[in-house]
């Protein structure tokens, strides 16, 4: 595309050394441009892409867009907001994807994930192609690509989306974080569907405020627009039994349906039954009841699914439909995954990293268990601080053997992070053992028959970031040579 016919989108621009080069690409790190690109400078979090547009230019880059004029022998487009036009011009080059796809977007602080799954399974079981962006990795039918975000930059995201149009996906879904809406990353995409999960504390080191952190996820909401796009109704889905619901249906034009397991919502559970191989419940909804079984357990998930047949209703799936679906999801990797390797006590790798995730899980193990819990957990460095102390209340209110040891440091003091989690638990019963593996060999070592062990926190990751470095670290990898070290152990004593 040419560089005058992609500035038509934007309303006012300056540009200097006018020309019209063929656009080839869009970028917005220097280290990614090639001949052809239009390189975008972006203020971050930790510096200024202005400071790289000469080296994006030695590249090859044909055009920039900045905040100020700059001294280079390129076209230079100067706006006043550079991540708003490289929000605008993505949409315009990748030929406005988000239009012609079913565009579900799903936020919340927890179960994102999960429900992303349940909803891709829903529509694949309805024999839709589908594609899928979040947390664990992009998916287009079923070809997977690495992600370094939940929700990648807009760039990422329309090539993603323009990818999946080329390629006849139906309905993607995807996961919608705090920092995306915050930073723009979602601008332009025409959503469908806005799913709420929930809201509990997390990312306070990024937002300050549950307030803050409330308005940011609202913008989905507002940024869904009215109820009808011409061909499809527009929903908002929201969890009633959660206090932010009523301020995001104020967020929004569009359709409001809720659910909920508490009170009068639209979709909602009743007559739930936990068994120690799954769920079962009775949904009630605007279209009809159903019965739903599932393999899952936990309260969160009856939510996490209720959102999910709640998404189906209001894509005009059919509730038999949608309940046929679910019957059988699997759960996600690393979310209540059980390392099993003949052990006569489970332990679970799950993903719980905030104070509500490692309660809901805890409650959940809780009501099986017959002896003591161990919880081997700790908490991110570089991310929220005041969830530590909370976490290790969590850990020490719901198991009889917490261990606090190392999540992600990444640059900051791994003992400072405990002495953080410490500081919540003083004159409780828990133990200190920084090195990951160590604890969970620890934990591994001491359960016997009837008791479970948890290992939260890291779930699905392959690895553990210590300062600059990572290293290879899979919780799930680790507790398995650790049962078999036991397991071996047993057999010669
Ligand atoms: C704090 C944060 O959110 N950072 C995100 C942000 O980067 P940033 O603004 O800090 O970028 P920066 O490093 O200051 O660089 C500014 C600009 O200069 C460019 N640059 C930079 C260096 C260079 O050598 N050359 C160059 O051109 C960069 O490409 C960028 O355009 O924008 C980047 C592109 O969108 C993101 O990849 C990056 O996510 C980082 C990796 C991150 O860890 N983010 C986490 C907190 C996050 O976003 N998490 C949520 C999920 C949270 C949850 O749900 O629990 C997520 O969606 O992943
Ligand atoms: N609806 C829910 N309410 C509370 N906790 C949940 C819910 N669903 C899942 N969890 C817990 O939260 C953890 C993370 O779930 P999931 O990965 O689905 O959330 P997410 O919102 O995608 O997280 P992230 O923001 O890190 O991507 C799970 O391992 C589980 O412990
Ligand atoms: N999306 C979350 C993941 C946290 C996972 C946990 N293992 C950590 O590193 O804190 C975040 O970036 O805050
Ligand atoms: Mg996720």
């Amino acid at each position: 595309m040419k560089l005058q016919e992609l500035l038509q989108v934007l309303p006012f621009y300056k540009i200097f050394h006018s020309s019209d080069p063929e656009i080839l690409s869009l970028e917005n790190d220097h280290r990614k441009v090639k001949k052809g690109s239009l390189f975008f400078c972006i203020e971050g979090t930790k510096t200024d892409g202005h400071r790289f547009a000469r080296e994006a230019v030695d590249n090859g880059a044909a055009a920039v867009v900045a905040k100020r004029p700059l001294p280079l022998n390129v076209p230079i487009v100067v706006v006043n907001d550079t991540a708003r036009a490289m929000a605008v011009m993505a949409d315009a080059f990748y030929g406005q994807p988000s239009h012609s796809l079913r565009v579900i977007g799903i936020t919340g602080t927890n179960g994102k994930t999960t429900v992303s799954h349940m909803i891709d399974q829903i529509f694949r079981s309805v024999r839709q192609k589908t594609g899928l962006i979040g947390t664990l990795y992009v998916k287009i039918a079923e070809d997977t690509y690495e992600t370094k975000n939940t929700t990648p930059d807009c760039l990422t995201l329309q090539k993603h989306l323009h990818e999946m149009k080329k390629r006849n996906v139906a309905v993607v879904t995807m996961e919608v974080s705090s920092h995306a809406l915050d930073q723009g990353r979602v601008r332009g995409i025409d959503f469908d569907v806005a799913v709420f999960t929930n809201l509990t504390q997390d990312h306070l080191d990024y937002h300050r405020t549950m307030d803050e952190y409330l308005r940011v996820k609202s913008l989905l909401f507002s940024q869904l627009g009215n109820h009808y796009n011409g061909k499809r109704k527009k929903f908002a889905i929201l969890n009633k039994d959660d206090g932010a619901a009523d301020l995001l249906a104020r967020s929004t034009s569009a359709h409001v349906l809720t659910f909920g397991i508490k009170g009068d919502a639209d979709v909602r559970a009743e007559a739930i039954r936990y068994s120690n191989r799954g769920m079962s419940y009775r949904v009630i909804t605007p279209v009809g009841e159903e019965t739903v079984e599932m393999k899952l357990i936990g309260e969160f998930n009856v939510y996490n699914s209720l959102a999910a047949i709640a998404c189906g209703i209001a894509c005009g799936l059919k509730l038999e439909e949608i309940v046929d679906g679910l019957r059988d999801f699997r759960s996600v990797p690393g979310r209540f995954e059980l390392v099993d390797c003949g052990q006569p006590f489970p332990v679970i790798v799950d993903y719980a990293h905030t104070p509500d995730s490692l309660e809901n899980v805890l409650k959940t193990i809780r009501s099986f268990a017959g002896g003591r819990i161990f919880v081997v957990v700790g908490c991110g460095g570089d991310r929220d601080p005041k969830k530590r102390p909370i976490m290790a209340q969590v850990a020490c209110r719901y198991g009889t053997d917490p261990i606090f040891t190392s999540d992600n440091p990444r640059s900051e003091d791994p003992l400072k992070i405990l002495a953080d989690m410490e500081a919540g638990v003083r004159g409780l019963h828990y133990e200190i053992i920084p090195d990951r593996k160590e604890a969970i060999g620890r934990a591994i070592s001491q359960a016997s028959s009837g008791d479970v062990v948890l290992i939260a926190g890291k779930g699905h990751e392959t690895y553990q970031i210590v300062g600059d470095r990572v290293f290879e670290f899979d919780d799930r990898l680790v507790a398995k040579q650790c049962i078999e070290d036991r397991l071996k152990k047993d057999r010669l004593a």
